[in-house]
């Protein structure tokens, strides 16, 4: 029981002409202040903490420090103690929410927190803990919260994204890993040392189902042998965000991510149906928890996802805004040089498959790509470790880092790419995916 103390008293003030909005709430306890940033270019809206303490999705907020979040940001700032905040700029809304999961969320940490503590003394691997439920319920913003708890009493988790449309972890259509050593930054998330990303190439494992479980299989192994090789990182074990994607082949994508991983824990927001299946079909040794969404998670539309997967991929390139220090290059590859390929053949009908081998595999080689215009111009190309197409293994090895084709020259033979690391690009493969970027910098 907590008493709510609440006093939302919202102030605009155009400022003298000036054009600012300034906004001061009063949160008391277990209150969440909730807004989003307007989605006009340029737009930035900061957020001070002027008493008391709150945090924004686990990591903790510093008194008097000025947080800048860019357009169509949606944000909570959290308090278990109270707190008083003011914002600047133009918000889209800004209330106050009196209702909150969190205390729930809070005991599903303490959980996982028991269990690292007896993992740490056996000498066994912590939870590693999936999180599941539809589109827009809150699985990656309860994955950073959770991380986040447990890298503030010293742990060392690893974040598993297995979301391929909405992932945070290098640009969007890949699966990666990365161990998290210090809690998310409240206006860039986490930071992105020596991530593990593997490229899939699509923004939904159902454009290509073998291949995605290929590379969920793969990415699991590789996160089972880092945590045999880093003691802390095994007592702290992994949390896994997925994607919405839960009905039919979607649901067996889970079970598929839950046997790979073996974990020990999923937590199912939301979905009810979703919860009484995976209760049925996991094994007694599977904890299935289920957990109420966020009434602040804000659903987004099919543009509003498109959005926020190239707001993505123009941070990956050039940073976050508003500072955006990151200045990559632009530089002409000769196209003989470029050994581009796409993973996937068509499905070929077992009928017509030669004896012995399965309809699906097809599904996981790679297809040499002829250099068009049409074919490349606008695509990512994905800069792989492999550097031999013949290797089965070349489709489960790891990518380098991703570059963007700005222009194709048939004529002269060359194309010109955007790139993170400056000219040449490594002799290795090129994988193309079907996510096009429009680099109008
Ligand atoms: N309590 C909250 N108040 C306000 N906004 C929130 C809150 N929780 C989450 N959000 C925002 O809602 C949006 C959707 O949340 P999130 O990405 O965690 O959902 P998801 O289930 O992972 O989505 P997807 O189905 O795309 O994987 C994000 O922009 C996030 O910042």
């Amino acid at each position: 029981m907590h008493t709510i103390l609440i006093m939302a008293d919202e102030k605009a003030d155009d400022g003298a002409g000036s054009g600012e909005q300034i906004q001061e709430f009063k949160l008391g306890p277990d209150e969440e202040l909730r807004f989003e940033v307007e989605g006009i270019k340029g737009q930035v809206t900061t957020a001070i903490m002027q008493e008391g303490m709150a945090e924004v999705f686990g990591t903790e907020m510093v008194r008097g420090r000025e947080y800048q979040f860019g357009p169509g940001t949606k944000m909570a700032i959290f308090t278990y103690h109270g707190c008083a905040i003011v914002l600047k700029g133009k918000t889209e809304f800004a209330y106050v929410a009196k209702e909150t999961p969190m205390i729930m969320y809070l005991n599903a940490h303490a959980a996982l927190e028991t269990m690292r503590r007896t993992a740490e003394s056996e000498g066994k691997r912590g939870p590693i803990v999936a999180i599941v439920g539809p589109q827009d319920v809150g699985k990656s913003t309860l994955s950073r919260l959770l991380i986040n708890y447990a890298v503030r009493l010293g742990r060392r988790p690893i974040y598993v994204d297995l979301d391929v449309g909405q992932g945070s972890i290098s640009v969007p259509s890949t699966v990666g890993a990365m161990l998290i050593e210090r809690p998310a930054s409240i206006e860039s998330g986490f930071i992105q040392q020596a991530p593990l990303a593997y490229f899939f190439g699509h923004t939904s494992p159902q454009a290509n189902i073998p291949l995605y479980n290929l590379l969920v299989s793969k990415l699991a192994e590789t996160v089972h042998e880092r945590m045999e090789s880093n003691r802390k990182a095994k007592a702290s074990g992994a949390i896994i965000n997925t994607c919405g994607w839960v009905k039919a082949e979607g649901y067996r994508c889970i079970t598929h991510i839950a046997q790979a991983f073996e974990v020990d824990v999923i937590m199912v927001l939301d979905q009810e149906r979703l919860y009484n299946e995976l209760s049925r079909d996991m094994p007694p040794f599977v904890k299935v928890v289920f957990l109420p969404k966020s009434g602040g998670v804000v659903e987004r539309s099919g543009s509003q996802r498109h959005e926020s997967r190239d707001t993505r991929i123009r941070e990956y390139f050039y940073g976050k805004p508003p500072a955006q220090t990151f200045h990559p290059h632009s530089f002409q590859v000769k196209l003989s040089d470029a050994k581009i390929f796409k993973i996937g053949a068509p499905a070929v009908p077992q009928s017509c498959m030669p004896l012995g081998m399965k309809g699906d595999e097809t599904r996981t080689k790679l297809v040499a790509v002829t250099p068009t215009a049409p074919a490349l111009v606008h695509r990512l190309l994905a800069v792989s470790f492999a550097t031999d197409e013949t290797q089965d293994e070349a489709t489960k090895t790891n990518v380098a880092g991703f570059v963007c084709v700005t222009d194709v020259d048939l004529e002269k033979g060359r194309m010109t790419v955007l790139s993170p690391q400056p000219s040449p690009l490594p002799k290795t493969l090129l994988f193309l995916s079907e996510i096009q970027f429009m680099d109008n910098q």
